[in-house]
Formats: structure tokens, C-alpha cells, sequence
């Protein structure tokens, strides 16, 4: 399946999808919950279908009403064995999760997963005393077996926030207080997201400068309703869409949002977009854009869609943050080159940092890598191209936005469909 992304104007106003991360976030709890949680503004995407499939093994009832999802927790039954689709999150925030039941579980996945580490995972589990085998050998499958035995552990970092938040979610149900050392922690933003939806599942986290976390045992998960935002991580393609080639509104987004995507505002900035806030709507419109320097070390997400800001800026544009590319769908970093690099913009990358030089983009045919953020980016950056910019493997982008294409074309994209089967008529 190919799409073919023609030079277009964009006009129009969009509410972007909800957020993945706050979504499996809030099954995950709720099925820890006792009682009914409401979940409201679901967010429909493959992540979430894995994470709603998880929460039904572990015993959770899943109603879901259309506008809401409605989810009855607490039983934590033995799962035996789960899939977690492509999704790191599913993998790493329910491997903790999954423990807390004495009975052996095995996990696997499909896809872009199969090839991402889990040692972290497991060694974070072993430190506390959980029993792990890796028939996988570094990669998924992995089984794990409970119970948590030792109240303290050491756990790296480095490699981003995911299995921490799965450990801040499951260590408050065992019986006695843990505390975790965290060494190197990237990506803190989405740890902020975890510790505020668990205090409105009526859990309390305390840390000391994300280095020591305290985990008091024995809280017991309060059901509640719980509304989803709406997804940063997907509003930045847009909004950088909107910055290069019209005018476009995005409604109902959290301006104060925890989600470390919210960081695109100060890249638009940087590049002197010009942006207007009306209550919780975003407009962001058209104007000549320059160069800018910016970190994403915290919000990795944010590389795929600045390159293709980036390659319509007047300059050199340098983003650091480069090493936290390598284990996501793809290896982000490489993939940006190489994907870029056929439409003939000459990407450096610079030790830990990329460097976009401007105004260099010519169109031509290239590949998704089966990362829905990378298909994302070759298509906004394509509405600005001299010629047409074609993406292999487009539909990846279900993972976290289906109805991507849908909505890029509603506000003026021209995206020719002759292709492929269309999944957006
Ligand atoms: O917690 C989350 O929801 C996420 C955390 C980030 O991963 P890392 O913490 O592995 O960097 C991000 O890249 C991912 O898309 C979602
Ligand atoms: C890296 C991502 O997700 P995950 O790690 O949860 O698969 C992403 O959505 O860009």
C-alpha cells in the first residue's frame, strides 16, 4: 500500500485524536481499580486495542458505550499469556503489572516490537525478585513469574520512562513500601503524566528529583471517571502542517497538558510560527520560517515531525536527543536520514544530534519503515514539496492515529489514492 502526498494549501479545523499514552495509562489502572471507571474520550487506536486486550485477560469486563468505556476492575486474574501488539507501552508498563499475580505469564508481540529490548525489563523485575526467562534471548517473548520479594531496587533509565511507569503503577498493590533508584531517567515528562492519573485513581507517588521514588504498599486503586485528552504526540504533525502551509485550528487541547508533546509549541516558536490560543483551540498559521536549535531528549516523539519542519526552514536546524531514537518502532534516527535523504534532503547526524538543513526538499518515493510516525512525517512535509512525495506502508499509521490521512485530506491535503486500497473514502 502506497499514498501519494501532493504540494497542497491547508485550511480548515481538526480535533486531534485522543492520546494513546493517557488511554493505556487508564485501562491499566482501571482494571486495578475496584468498581466502575469511566473512560471517557477514548482513544481508538491499535495501542489501545492491545492495552484493552491485556485489561480482559487480567479478568477487567470492557464496555464500551462509543463515547465512553466503562471498565470494572480488581480482579487480577491469572493472564497465562498476553500480546502486546507493537506496543512498547503495553510491554513495559504491564510487565510489572502482570506480576503482581504468582502465576507464570508469558508475553509476545507482533511486529516493529519483536525487534526492541527487554533487558531493562527483566532485570528491573529480577533486582525486585520476580523470576524472568527470555526465550526470546533480548528480544520478546519473555515469562514472567511473581512474587515481588525484595523492597528495593535499582533501575536504569537510560533507555526511556515506560517500565518506571509500569512499576509506579503496580508496586502500590503489593503489600510493603518499595523504593526505587532511578539512575539516568529520560524521557521525565511522561512519568509526570503517570504520577497525575494515578492521583486520580487515588494513588500517591513520592520521588526526590526523579532519583529516589517511594512507593508506599497497601493503596488500593480508587475507580473514578477519567477523560482522555486530546493527543499532542498527533497534533504536532498537524499543527506543523498548518505552520508550513496555511492556516489551521486545532480544537480541545489541554494548553497546561502533562504530555511532554506539548513541547512542539516551543519548537513553532523557536521557528517563529505564528500561533493563537482561544480557550482550549490552537491556531497555528503559515508564515516564513528559520532555523532553530532544540532538545527532544524528553519528548523523542517530537524528532519525526520537527524534521519536517525543519526541512522547510530557512538554515540549519540541530536537534539533540539523537541516542533516544534508536528502540522506538524504528531506528528513528537512521530511518529520518535514510527516508529523507530520498527526497533529497542530506540529514547529518552529528553525535547526539541531527542537523536539517532547509529548503532542500524535492520530493521523490519513500518508506514508512512501518513507524507511524515516520509515515506521518514524510506526508506533512510532502505538502510543501516541488514534487509528489510518495510513502510505502502508510497504514502503520493506525498504531496511533487511523484516521490520519482521513483528516490530513478534510483540511486540503492533496493525497491521491490510485495506489492502494483506501482506507479513508
Ligand atoms: O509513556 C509513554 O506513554 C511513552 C513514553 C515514551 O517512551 P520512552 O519512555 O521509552 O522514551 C514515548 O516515546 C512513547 O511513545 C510513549
Ligand atoms: C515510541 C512510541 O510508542 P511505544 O514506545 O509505546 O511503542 C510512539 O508512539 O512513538
Amino acid at each position: 500500500m502506497r499514498v501519494r502526498i501532493q504540494n497542497s494549501n491547508i485550511k480548515g479545523k481538526l480535533t486531534p485524536p485522543s492520546s494513546k499514552s493517557m488511554m493505556q495509562r487508564a485501562l491499566a489502572a482501571a482494571a486495578l481499580a475496584k468498581g466502575e471507571t469511566s473512560i471517557l474520550n477514548p482513544c481508538r487506536c491499535d495501542d489501545a486495542s492491545a492495552a484493552t486486550d491485556i485489561i480482559q485477560k487480567m479478568g477487567a469486563d470492557v464496555m464500551d458505550l462509543g463515547h465512553k468505556i466503562i471498565v470494572k476492575g480488581n480482579h487480577l486474574k491469572a493472564a497465562q499469556s498476553v500480546m502486546v501488539g507493537e506496543s512498547g507501552l503495553s510491554l513495559r508498563m504491564f510487565s510489572p503489572i502482570l506480576a503482581l499475580n504468582p502465576e507464570p505469564v508469558s508475553i509476545n508481540g507482533r511486529g516493529s516490537i519483536l525487534k526492541r529490548p527487554v533487558h531493562n525489563i527483566l532485570e528491573g523485575l529480577e533486582a525486585l525478585g520476580i523470576k524472568c526467562k527470555n526465550p526470546g534471548k533480548g528480544v520478546l517473548p519473555i515469562q514472567l513469574q511473581g512474587a515481588y520479594k525484595n523492597n528495593t531496587a535499582v533501575i536504569n533509565g537510560a533507555l526511556g520512562s515506560q517500565f518506571l511507569t509500569g512499576l509506579l503503577m503496580a508496586l502500590p498493590c503489593r503489600k510493603q513500601d518499595t523504593i526505587l533508584e532511578v539512575t539516568n531517567l529520560k524521557s521525565i515528562p511522561y512519568i509526570n503524566m503517570t504520577i497525575d492519573l494515578l492521583k486520580d485513581f487515588g494513588i500517591e507517588i513520592s520521588h526526590e528529583n526523579y532519583k529516589r521514588f517511594i512507593i508506599k504498599g497497601n493503596q488500593q486503586y480508587k475507580a473514578t471517571e477519567y477523560a482522555v485528552e486530546s493527543d499532542w504526540s498527533s497534533a504536532a504533525p498537524l499543527l506543523v502542517a498548518g505552520a508550513l502551509k496555511g492556516k489551521l485550528t486545532l480544537e480541545n487541547l489541554n494548553p497546561y497538558s502533562y504530555q511532554a508533546d506539548i513541547a512542539i509549541l516551543d519548537a513553532l516558536k523557536k521557528c517563529g510560527a505564528s500561533l493563537h490560543w482561544k480557550e482550549n483551540s490552537l491556531t497555528v498559521e503559515k508564515k516564513a520560517l528559520n532555523a532553530f536549535e532544540f532538545d527532544a531528549t524528553h519528548c523523542p516523539d517530537l524528532f519525526p515531525p520537527l524534521v519536517a519542519l525543519a526541512v522547510h526552514c530557512n538554515g540549519d536546524t540541530r536537534i539533540k536527543g539523537v541516542h533516544r531514537l534508536e528502540h522506538k518502532e524504528s531506528n528513528r534516527g537512521i530511518v529520518l536520514q535514510k527516508e529523507f535523504g530520498k527526497l533529497a534532503v542530506p540529514i547529518r547526524i552529528e553525535g547526539d544530534e541531527m542537523v536539517i538543513p532547509g529548503g532542500r526538499l524535492k520530493g521523490g518515493i519513500s518508506n514508512s519503515n512501518n513507524d507511524h510516525r515516520i509515515a506521518m512525517a514524510l506526508a506533512v512535509a510532502g505538502l510543501n514539496s516541488k514534487y509528489a512525495v510518495e510513502i510505502g506502508d502508510h497504514d502503520c499509521v493506525a498504531k496511533s492515529y487511523p484516521d490520519f490521512f482521513k483528516d490530513l485530506r478534510k483540511i486540503g491535503g492533496g493525497i491521491a489514492e490510485f495506489y492502494f486500497k483506501s482506507q479513508f473514502v
